[in-house]
């Protein structure tokens, strides 16, 4: 038997973060959204018992590091299964790049084997598993809309935000989310109004929530990389209608409304990044 699942990408709409915990991570308080840009998994039962990954990308490893097989394993342990599986990742999705590529492979990783090997988990169970592998995962397991609090695990779903444009821009610098945490200054925070985005969301009010795009996390990325405020220097310029980089980036994203201002902002970042993608939200 084989089982297909598409992986989307998240952009954070809002983050906030709260202070540290004792367990090192930061307490967050933030906006996600799942976007049209997805990795695909497919999923073939091993009789060998054996976990094995294959997604020909440099970048992504094909062994226990790999978010994906930890989602296998985790099942595998967690319910005593024998048999093993093969884990394809077509990725589509930039590698260290904020957007939660490595977490929604493992999430649906988490939902194509409770297929496969008839398990019966709800999308609650899998995400409590998630959360095991990365803080991004739960959120990934279920998708569209969302704030998700604690170090990010747990989640309350929203309505899906107003229709628009999504453009992607990723400089070629990977990030380490964990160095960004580490250089955050709590004591020097300006917070984003998380409230406010929450009730632009439900209002379906785009230009409010154009206005209040806020990532705390953004300050600390542009000083260790001055290449990204440069992408959104490009990227206000060419006519996006708010700009903001997503989760402890790279990646830049731009809210535009219209298609044909879309088209410019895509072809103008094409000439300076070689990863740009013009996409819409999912959100629902
Ligand atoms: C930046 C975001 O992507 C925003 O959605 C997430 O907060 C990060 O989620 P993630 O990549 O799934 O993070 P994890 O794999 O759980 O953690 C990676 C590292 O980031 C730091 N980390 C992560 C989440 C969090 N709430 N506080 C943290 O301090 C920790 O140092 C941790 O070792
Ligand atoms: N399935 C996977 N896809 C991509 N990277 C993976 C995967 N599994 C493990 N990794 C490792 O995780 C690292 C971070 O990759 P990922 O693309 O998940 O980052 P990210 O988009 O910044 O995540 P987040 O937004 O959740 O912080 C990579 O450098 C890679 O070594």
């Amino acid at each position: 038997m084989r089982i297909l699942e598409k992986a989307p990408a998240k952009i954070n709409l809002s983050l906030d973060v709260l202070g540290k915990r004792k367990d090192g991570f930061h307490e967050v308080r933030m906006i996600m959204t799942t976007i049209d840009l997805a990795d695909r998994i497919e999923l073939s039962e091993l009789s060998s018992g054996q976990i094995k990954v294959v997604s020909h990308n440099r970048f992504v490893p094909d062994d226990q590091r790999n978010l994906a097989y930890q989602a296998a394993k985790l099942l595998k342990e967690r319910y005593h299964i024998h048999k093993g599986v093969s884990i394809a990742i077509t990725k589509t999705i930039p590698v260290a790049a904020g957007l939660a590529g490595g977490s929604s492979d493992a999430a649906a990783t988490l939902r194509g084997l409770n297929r496969l090997w008839s398990l019966g988990l709800s999308l609650d169970e899998l995400a409590v598993l998630g959360a095991e592998i990365g803080s991004d995962v739960s959120f990934c397991v279920y998708g569209g809309t969302a704030l998700a609090t604690g170090r990010g695990e747990k989640i309350q779903h929203i309505q899906a935000p107003p229709h628009c444009w999504v453009v992607l821009a990723k400089p070629t610098i990977g990030v380490s989310t964990a160095d960004v945490y580490r250089n955050l200054n709590l004591s020097n925070i300006q917070h984003p109004n998380v409230e406010g985005m929450i009730e632009a969301i439900n209002e379906k009010n785009y230009e409010q929530m154009c206005g209040l795009l806020g990532n705390v996390l953004e300050n600390v990325t542009l000083k260790m990389y001055p290449e990204v405020a440069q992408i959104k220097d490009q990227m206000k310029r060419f006519g996006a209608d708010a700009v903001l980089m997503s989760g402890s980036g790279p990646t830049v994203f731009g809210l535009i409304q219209y298609e044909s201002r879309m088209h410019r902002v895509y072809n103008g970042l094409r000439g300076f990044c070689n990863q740009v993608f013009a996409v819409r939200m999912l959100g629902e």
